[in-house]
């Protein structure tokens, strides 16, 4: 269904201990895509995982992957980011001077492309670009770390970019990533979101493949 709810579950909460289990639920599971947070320590106060553990990753997923990147410099990594098999990659507007240009190499490179804000950049900022990106992944936390608390300034912000992407007749889709459960996932869903990223929702609930199931079912 076109105008259905995505959701993409968020690897950085997944057991590592157990990594291999729990992407076989998620691929037993409604989840539309896999989310993969890219830490450098310098763009976010975190390191996460690099290209040789995604690797693996990439191997046993059966999800399309939704790729967020959080490092300076992003471009250095697109063919990197493509060879995973990634249909999602996103970059962060605060690392990129000359995103017009990032944005046509990924687009170039085969995938799709998304821009994502952090919670203090205004959707405004994205005037000029928003006809050509995929996507928007609006913050609803600082990024760098799972489990935080929802800011719900994001709910103002997703109504803000679906206005702009009325008016401009962009196609890009919104996502928000960042403390996303069922209770907040409702909101955002009401509020015109059109892909959820949950990270510990997901991940730390008794039973993943329900926990999807049940925010698959918030109606936009
Ligand atoms: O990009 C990030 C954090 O920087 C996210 O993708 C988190 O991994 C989401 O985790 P939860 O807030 O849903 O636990
Ligand atoms: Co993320």
């Amino acid at each position: 269904m076109a105008n259905e709810l995505k959701i993409s579950p968020s690897l950085l909460s997944a057991d590592f201990g157990n990594l291999k289990a729990d992407l076989d639920k998620i691929n037993q599971s409604e989840a539309d895509w896999l989310h993969i947070d890219i830490m450098d320590g310098v763009f976010v106060p975190n390191i996460s995982f690099g290209f040789p553990v995604l690797k693996y990753v990439a191997e046993l997923c059966q999800k399309p992957l939704d790729v967020h990147l959080m490092i300076v410099q992003p471009e250095k990594f697109i063919k990197e980011v493509k060879d995973l098999g990634t249909m999602m990659m996103n970059v962060h507007f605060e690392t990129c001077p000359h995103l017009h240009r990032v944005v046509q190499q990924i687009k170039e490179a085969g995938m799709k492309a998304g821009v994502t804000l952090n919670p203090s950049t205004p959707v405004s900022m994205l005037a000029d670009i928003i006809t050509e990106v995929d996507m928007v992944l609006l913050m609803s936390v600082n990024p760098g770390f799972g489990g935080q608390k929802f800011i719900p300034h994001t709910l103002n912000k997703v109504k803000e970019l679906r206005e702009l992407i009325a008016r401009t007749g962009s196609h890009a889709l919104i996502e928000v990533d960042g403390g996303v459960n069922l209770e907040t996932g409702a909101l955002l869903a009401d509020a015109g979101a059109d892909v959820l990223v949950a990270g510990n929702a997901v991940f730390k609930a008794p039973d993943m493949i329900d926990m999807i199931h049940q925010l698959k079912q918030l109606k936009k």
